[in-house]
């Protein structure tokens, strides 16, 4: 899996070498980042390269920015009907995408009953699973989806806000730099010495306190519950607001809106007073499950940027974190990249 993430991320930095040989150096690195992530989340979950992939990453991404303006009017009377154009769109968009995840399902299927292996990814673990009759093809599917949605943008996305920090703070671009020598220095990169990167561990954490991709947790009360006083019916949705959970001053000092990975320099929880104050993977027993795999492809990101690249933020960037389901740059994440 780090030589399939590798060649995904080497291959958009031998773009970015020519894009700059040519005169360009200034790229929007949210779309950068999101499309390798998409790439490697489809060749590593469920196999999907060439242009089938990027045709279904396309179609995912369409979905995604379709059910959202849908989602926006949820509890709104008549939202069916002022968003009927934006619901026919996601659902057409929807039935294709079923289509060609479908379409490489029962192709690994065939494959398969030649003799050949499920393969070693997600999907190949979904099938052998459903060999044992615990999937339908339409939970296979659906399965797919979710880690697809789940997996890629949240992981470009904690990326994408560290490239802005790195950028106006080009002491952590030198200091991290100089880890990466160390630790890694001219060898090829292997999972087992991801975990001597401990200052861009660090820089993770502070990264997601400040920006975190997934920025709300959601639970349902299954009783009432009853909170100094104030009660939460049964049923109640509950959506905890992580952005402000994690930039409580109580919770967390003064310097609270400040980047300063070196809070998480041995303790977990960044000096906060509360164990449950710092969740960007959530907590208990839906906690993320992506969150080894995330961290995996943001130290290999990190580490082949940062040998090859120096960064700095182009005069055109406007900060404005919007909420789209995720926390992502309003108005994308123009950078200026150098070669070292
Ligand atoms: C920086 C990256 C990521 C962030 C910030 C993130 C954040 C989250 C959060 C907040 C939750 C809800 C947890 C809860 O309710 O307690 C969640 C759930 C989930 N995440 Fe992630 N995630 C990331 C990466 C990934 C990746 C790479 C994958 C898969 C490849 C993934 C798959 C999932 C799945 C399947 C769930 C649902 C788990 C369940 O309900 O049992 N995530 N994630």
């Amino acid at each position: 899996m780090t030589n399939m993430m590798v060649e995904s991320i080497s291959n958009m930095l031998d773009r970015w070498t020519i894009q700059i040989n040519s005169g360009n150096p200034e790229f929007d690195m949210e779309s950068e980042i999101i499309g390798t992530a998409g790439e490697i989340i489809a060749k590593t979950s469920f196999g999907v390269t060439g242009e089938n992939g990027v045709q279904v990453l396309k179609n995912l991404r369409a979905v995604q920015f379709a059910l959202f303006n849908s989602n926006r009017y949820v509890g709104v009377p008549f939202s069916n009907i002022l968003n009927f154009k934006q619901n026919v769109k996601a659902k057409e968009l929807g039935r294709e995408i079923d289509g060609r995840l479908l379409s490489f399902i029962n192709e690994r299927k065939r494959s398969l009953v030649k003799g050949g292996d499920q393969g070693h990814d997600l999907l190949g673990m979904l099938i052998k699973a459903d060999h044992t009759g615990n999937f339908t093809a339409k939970e296979l599917v659906d399965e797919c989806k979710t880690f697809f949605f789940a997996g890629h943008e949240t992981t470009a996305l904690a990326l994408t806000w560290t490239f802005m920090l790195l950028a106006i703070h080009p002491e952590w671009q030198d200091s991290i730099r100089e880890e990466i020598r160390q630790v890694i220095g001219d060898s090829k990169i292997e999972y087992n010495k991801l975990g001597g990167l401990k200052k861009m561990s660090w820089v993770m954490n502070e990264v997601l306190r400040l920006y975190p991709p997934a920025p709300n947790a959601q639970r349902q009360a299954r009783t009432d519950i009853d909170v100094n006083g104030r009660v939460i019916r049964n049923g109640t949705n509950i959506w905890i607001d992580l952005v402000a959970m994690h930039h409580d001053v109580e919770l967390w000092g003064d310097d609270v809106n400040e980047f300063k990975p070196e809070r998480f320099d041995g303790d977990l929880y960044g000096g906060c007073k509360n164990k449950m104050g710092f969740m960007p993977f959530g907590f208990g027993g839906r906690m993320c499950i992506g969150r080894n795999l995330t961290t995996m492809e943001y130290k290999i990101v990190l580490s082949l940027v940062l040998s090859r690249f120096e960064i700095t933020v182009s005069p055109g960037y406007r900060h404005s974190p919007t909420h789209m389901l995720s926390l992502r740059p309003g108005y994308g994440l123009p950078l200026i990249v150098r070669p070292l």
